[in-house]
């Protein structure tokens, strides 16, 4: 089958006099799995919905393989949708749900029965032929909205959060049944989800979307080392942000004031914002932590705290420590033996320039 792209150009949607999706420019590579994240109310199934036609923008183009496909009705376009609520025919089998959209299309008998049954099999179904939606497990019916949308063929496959109504080892077997299954069959997949997790799991790249309109596109490791601004930060991973006025500033250093911890000299990036106030923004796991007065690697910048709080999490204990007027998140790595800090405890902990971004207030 084809590989195309999918490309929103300058895409603006109202409701009324809300404006939802507020100039959306996306380019999907062809046979990408492409995730749309996003907190509720963001956009993501507004868009999904626009690229299948059962939205209409007010303005700009939608592009599939390079061809405007503004007024191409749904059923013309050669899309396939997964709802959240599968959205199956409780009173037809499996094999009749799958077979619908076929039997819509007139096609043979012969090709019916052979497509169907192969549809069943790459979702390992093929024994639930005869059987109805409520006979089987959640799991199976969302195969069966699977096998039901690839069976037309599309091009374009769209996933409006899949797995939102399964039990969570299920969700995690199933994400990773459906990756398997959009790189066997090379669809363009675009995959609307709130979960982070599921979204860096899965996705080649994706794109965090917040009150309609995309804030970063950009593998998932991408994001999480590099997110452009504090939104994302927070909503891929936790970030630990310390705000500070900017004293000095060089071509290759900034020094920023912190309130209650003092000065710290960083490394100037590229895309440091130019205001006079900013964030040193660190993830929690760059953090190290030793006894109070202890000093670690040089490199990095050390600071005393206290520690308010701790959460044994198993393979690490997440702290929250008091750093002056400040509260750091650090996550240190567990192994047997190795005795916690009690909240109370003095603490020096270390922050690695290297690891910091500068971000906008
Ligand atoms: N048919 C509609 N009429 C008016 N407003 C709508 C309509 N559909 C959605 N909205 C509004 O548009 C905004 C975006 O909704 P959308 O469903 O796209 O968000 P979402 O990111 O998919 O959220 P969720 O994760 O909760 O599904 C919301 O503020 C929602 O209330």
């Amino acid at each position: 089958m084809k590989k195309v792209s999918v490309e929103c150009r300058n895409i603006r949607l109202s409701y009324g006099r809300t404006e939802v999706l507020k100039d959306i420019n996306l380019l999907i590579e062809p046979g990408e799995f492409f995730a749309l994240l996003g907190p509720s109310g963001s956009g993501k199934s507004t868009l999904l919905r626009l690229v299948a036609g059962f939205n209409q923008q007010n303005s700009g183009q939608l592009f599939v393989d390079g061809q405007d496909i503004g007024g191409v009705p749904p059923h013309k376009r050669n899309i396939g949708m997964v709802f959240q609520s599968y959205a199956l025919w409780p009173h037809m089998t499996v094999w009749d749900n799958v077979a619908f959209g076929l039997v819509e299309r007139k096609l043979r008998r012969a090709e019916i029965k052979a497509r169907v049954g192969a549809a069943l099999e790459l979702v390992g179904l093929s024994q639930y032929g005869k059987r109805r939606p409520n006979e089987l497990s959640g799991g199976q019916q969302q195969r069966v909205a699977l096998a039901r949308t690839i069976v037309i063929e599309p091009q374009v496959l769209l996933l409006d959060e899949p797995l939102s109504n399964l039990d969570k080892n299920l969700r995690v077997q199933m994400r990773q049944e459906l990756l398997a299954l959009q790189r066997r069959l090379g669809i363009t997949t675009i995959f609307v989800t709130h979960d982070q997790e599921e979204a860096m799991t899965t996705a080649d790249r994706m794109a965090v979307m917040d009150q309609g309109v995309i804030q970063q596109v950009g593998s998932p490791s991408n994001l999480f080392d590099f997110p452009c601004n504090r939104f994302v930060a927070n909503f891929v991973g936790t970030m630990n942000v310390l705000e500070g006025e900017v004293k000095q500033r060089s071509s290759k250093n900034i020094t920023l004031s912190i309130g209650g911890v003092g000065d710290l000299s960083l490394p100037l990036q590229a895309e440091a914002p130019d205001s006079p106030r900013i964030a040193a923004s660190f993830r929690p796991h760059t953090v190290q932590m030793e006894n109070a007065g202890g000093w670690g690697d040089a490199r990095f910048i050390w600071l005393p705290g206290i520690i308010e709080r701790s959460e044994f999490l198993g393979e690490f204990t997440r702290y929250e420590v008091r750093v002056g007027e400040q509260r750091i998140t650090a996550d240190q790595a567990h192994y047997a033996g190795l005795s916690l800090y009690r909240p109370g405890a003095p603490v020096s902990i270390g922050l690695e320039p290297a690891q910091i971004r500068l971000l906008s207030a």
